[in-house]
């Protein structure tokens, strides 16, 4: 049986150690060690957050994590039964490995994770991609990338579906998972883009005629964005898993001697977290004059959104074009793979070297890859080793290559950023409400003057009535008194003129009589009339009243 530390008894003793600072992903704390950071030409140790970035933070160093897996022998390794221990020793328990160099001189190094080929995909995703997942939820970016010879299992640790087995899901798969489990669906956002990169073009793995997709990075912070890629929103693991299943359909692969399913492009898969931060950093954005902030001021505050990028990168392995048998167009791939890991690697060691320069302008990988090293992603890296000694100078340059990355520092960022689209449609919405309000309270206004005013006409009217009526009464009383006296002085009319015929004494008694008759009776009537009259006149107006009745009672 091959096996790493565990085939020969006890771990040999190292001839020599060559150990990186061992740095975890725990809480990030704000460091006191200072590294000199890297000029113009880099421009990403330090990375603003844009004029929405609700603070400059500098971030926190976070180094590079390395983790190195051994593939279990395949049948062919096993039917040569071959000698892991031959090549390299692996020491779990050590976090460490020995390569050996002859049969008499060995290296050691250490690493974060020694994963034997014993190594389970969930003890590897815990181990490599887990910490950087949980980072990628509270809002900094973080990279998973694995690297390799071909067909030593990068494709396994990263993309397997686990259809058919649940326990073989891979790092994509397992990730998507947490993070669907760690937003909320009616606040947050999770989308997806997938593509690979594949002699030099970025083609989208989810739409395939959009080739040629071009590579953008942000002159003032450093961000790398690829705006060219389809996104979509992921809301459940079942969506996810289709895309995945297309992406892989697309995926450029070729029959190698050394991998049956060898991919011949890089895999980049790139989840897009949007989460709404509640409640966080108010003070500190809108301090108030006594320290608190008044409920207006709260209620217009943009909200705070952290916007975070989960890249997960599969890369196409490295391989000697003699082993792998490659010719004709798989020799051009094959070339143009090598040629984009080699940028890489030149950038990892100018990045372990401080040095001034980093050329990530080389290849397309570097330009992608340069926010995950050197720049503000966590990131985590797991190597990966096959079990042949026939490989053996492969697999120490794998691991050189692993551990020239674990000395590369990025300063890992929180991206915080006012939420001003978020706060625009609040605030529509809120002048919506108002004006909805003002109209409700117009139409009460005038439908309460209306009320007033109908009220106020029935009154007048009622009053108007009333009126009338009086008028009408004191009119036929009026009326009826004259009458009264009209009749009385008719009869005493009638009177007078029996008593003048009857009594023939004397002319003189008559004459008396006579000039009695309109005395007082007369003057009465005629003062109730004429004031009858004039009452009439003044009050209707009726101009027009038959004059001929003042004067009837003297004719
Ligand atoms: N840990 C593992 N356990 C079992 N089988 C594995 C493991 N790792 C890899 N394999 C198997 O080894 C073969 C090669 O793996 P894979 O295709 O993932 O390699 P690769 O590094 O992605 O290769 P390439 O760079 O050529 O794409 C596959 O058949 C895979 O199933």
């Amino acid at each position: 049986m091959a096996s790493g530390s565990y085939r020969n008894g006890a771990p040999k003793v190292s001839s020599k150690l060559d150990r990186p600072p061992s740095a975890g992903y725990s809480t990030p704390k704000p460091s006191t060690k200072s590294r000199q950071p890297a000029g113009p030409a880099s421009g990403l140790r330090r990375s603003n957050s844009g004029s929405n970035s609700v603070k400059d933070d500098a971030g926190v160093p976070g180094r590079v994590r390395v983790a190195v897996r051994l593939r279990p022998r395949n049948v062919e390794e096993m039917e040569a039964d071959v000698d892991f221990a031959d090549c390299v020793e692996l020491l779990p328990e050590l976090k460490r490995l020995k390569l050996r160099k002859n049969n008499w001189d060995s290296e050691t190094y250490e690493f974060d994770e020694i994963l034997t080929e014993f190594a389970s995909q969930k003890r590897v995703y815990e181990g490599v991609a887990k910490p950087v997942v949980e980072s990628v939820l509270e809002g900094y970016n973080g990279t998973v990338m694995a690297y390799g010879q071909t067909g030593t299992g990068k494709t396994f640790t990263l993309g397997r579906l686990g259809e058919e087995d649940i326990a073989a899901r891979g790092i994509m798969v397992r990730a998507m998972e947490d993070i669907l489990a760690g937003v909320s669906p009616d606040a947050d956002s999770v989308s997806v883009s997938y593509m690979q990169l594949y002699m030099e073009t970025i083609q989208d793995l989810l739409v395939p005629t959009n080739d040629n997709i071009a590579i953008v990075e942000d002159p003032k912070t450093g961000d790398v964005s690829v705006p060219g890629a389809t996104i979509v929103e992921i809301r459940d693991q079942s969506s996810f898993l289709e895309l995945l299943r297309l992406g892989e359909a697309h995926r450029f692969a070729a029959n190698t001697k050394l991998n049956t399913e060898s991919s011949r492009s890089h895999a980049i898969l790139m989840v897009h977290v949007r989460r709404s931060s509640k409640g966080r950093n108010d003070r500190e954005n809108f301090p108030a004059e006594n320290g608190n902030a008044s409920p207006l001021v709260t209620s217009f505050r943009p909200p705070i959104v952290r916007k975070s990028k989960l890249v997960v990168v599969d890369l196409a392995g490295s391989e000697r074009i003699d082993k792998s048998g490659s010719d004709g167009h798989t020799l051009e791939e094959a070339k143009s793979i090598n040629l984009s890991l080699s940028a890489l690697g030149k950038c990892i060691n100018s990045l372990a070297e401080n040095n001034a320069h980093v050329p990530f302008r080389d290849s397309k990988l570097t330009r992608l890859l340069r926010d995950s090293f050197g720049g503000t992603a966590r990131t985590s890296l797991v190597v990966t080793i096959g079990p042949s000694p026939r490989h053996r100078g492969e697999t120490a340059s794998t691991i050189m290559f692993g551990q020239r990355a674990m000395k590369v520092e990025n300063m890992v960022k929180l991206k915080e950023e006012f939420d001003y689209k978020s706060l625009c449609r609040r605030l529509d919405i809120e002048l919506d409400k108002l004006i909805a309000e003002n109209e409700r309270q117009q139409k009460d206004f005038e439908d309460e003057v209306e009320k007033i005013r109908a009220e106020a006409q029935s009154r007048l009217a009622e009053a108007d009535k009333t009126y009338m009526i009086a008028l009408e009464n004191e009119k036929a009383k009026y009326e009826e008194d004259y009458m009264e006296s009209v009749k009385r002085l008719e009869e005493q009319l009638i009177a007078n003129k029996q008593i003048i015929s009857n009594d023939t004494i004397g002319a003189e008694n008559h004459a008396r009589n006579m000039e009695n008759i309109p005395g007082e009776e007369v003057c009465r009537a005629f003062f109730l009339y004429t004031l009858f009259f004039f009452y009439l006149a003044f009050i209707d107006g009726i101009h027009s009243y038959d004059r001929s009745l003042f004067f009837h009672a003297f004719t």
